[in-house]
């Protein structure tokens, strides 16, 4: 376990979990990492921990660089326990380090969970100076826990950025450029798309407070570290930030005995036939956080489920609400599905998107039983007047 030096005495000293498969119901189909960073100077400084798990590693990769009882300051840039949790046993190793945290909510937060360490609060814009490097920290509130902040070293232009600009990817190369591109962008569009897309308002803000820092290195909080192509993770986070929606349609739905899969995929053929590209998802083969990722910079949302027992199916109803939650801006949608009798999940599935800021756009489309061919042409026209 050796730390890497990401530039001369600053070295990522985190962890890497290869086999983190759900994060608190995020699929995370690749990995992720816990990135701490060690920075050698007069004062000795680490920034972050990692997952309590993944103590040992963190304090293996210290060591590989110093004596980690040498260490003066423990930055906590965010007290969610992926990032603090091994924050108690470094304690126990770093006898004289005082660690850095928000005011007012880092500080409660971490007494919370860790009892009382000793703390030392710092307010906006606060700097400490290191030796060499001064750190600079700049709150990002609700980015995305009300602690967050972001440190900024200007002798180096580096930023710590903890959980802005990051991805969940585990790699064995550190930086951007030795990892692939596209690949590397959709992990960052579904983390902001699963954990920030909330909180929109709140990245512009951390946008304007960021405004006018001469950066040349990201250093995230998970995945990689942005050095080389550090104006295309900002161009898409201003994108994501802005709400910016692109002329694509998605099709979400679940079936019991195919008509309402049969309605999904004339609705998806129809957006084709218009010019519009559309993805389909068929809720029983997709994850919420891959769809989620994909409906973000969509314009167009169609939402089906039959009826069963006078309800939507319950695979449908979640989607919802997890929608709902993450409440994404400026879609257009509408609800479809087949039904029995009473067809009452096709209205809920209507009321659902209205409470989830979904502008509807067609009536919902409500077939009884099986729909006929002609039940289907009329889908295809109304969808292509839309
Ligand atoms: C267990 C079960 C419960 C159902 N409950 C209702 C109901 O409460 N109201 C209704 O209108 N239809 C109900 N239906 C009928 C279905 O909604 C209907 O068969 C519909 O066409 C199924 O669409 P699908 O082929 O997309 O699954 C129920 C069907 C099943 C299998």
């Amino acid at each position: 376990m050796q730390a890497v030096e990401i530039r001369k005495d600053i070295y990522w000293v985190g962890a890497i979990d290869w086999s983190m498969r759900s994060f608190h119901g995020y699929q995370t189909g690749r990995g992720t990492t816990y990135n701490a960073y060690l920075i050698l100077d007069e004062k000795i400084t680490l920034i972050d921990t990692v997952k309590e798990t993944f103590a040992a590693e963190l304090l293996a990769r210290i060591s590989s660089v110093i004596d980690p009882a040498r260490i003066d300051y423990i930055i906590s840039s965010h007290v969610e326990p992926d990032h603090s949790g091994a924050i108690p046993f470094m304690m126990e190793h770093c006898p004289n380090a005082k660690i850095i945290t928000s005011l007012p909510n880092g500080l409660k937060g971490l007494t919370a969970r860790y009892g009382d360490l000793p703390y030392e609060g710092v307010n906006a814009n606060d700097t400490i100076n290191i030796g060499s490097r001064t750190l600079q920290f700049v709150p990002t509130p609700m980015l995305h826990w009300p602690d967050s902040m972001v440190t900024y070293c200007p002798e180096e232009k580096i930023l710590f950025s903890n959980d802005a600009f990051g991805e969940h990817l585990a790699s064995s190369q550190r930086f951007d450029d030795e990892n692939d591109l596209p690949t590397v962008l959709w992990e960052a569009k579904k983390y902001y798309a699963n954990i920030l897309m909330l909180y929109g308002r709140q990245a512009q803000a951390a946008f304007q407070a960021l405004n006018g820092l001469k950066i040349n290195m990201i250093a995230t909080g998970h995945g990689i570290i942005w050095r080389s192509h550090i104006d295309d993770i900002l161009a898409c986070y201003q994108k994501w930030a802005a709400c910016a929606v692109e002329e694509r349609a998605v099709v979400v739905f679940d079936s019991m005995w195919h008509s309402t899969e049969t309605i999904a995929r004339t609705i998806a053929e129809a957006f084709e036939q218009r010019g519009i590209p559309c993805a389909y998802y068929d809720i029983k083969e997709n994850h919420l956080s891959d769809i989620m990722t994909d409906i973000m910079t969509a314009k167009y949302l169609a939402v089906g489920s039959p009826t069963i027992n006078n309800q939507m199916l319950p695979t449908i109803a979640s989607f919802l609400c997890y929608l709902k939650g993450l409440s994404p801006k400026r879609h257009q949608g509408f609800a479809f599905g087949s039904y029995g009798w009473g067809g009452q999940s096709i209205m809920q599935v209507e009321e659902e998107l209205k409470a989830a800021g979904i502008e509807i756009i067609l009536d919902k489309i409500r077939i009884a039983n099986v729909p006929t061919a002609e039940q289907l042409q009329a889908i295809t026209q109304s969808i292509q007047t839309l």
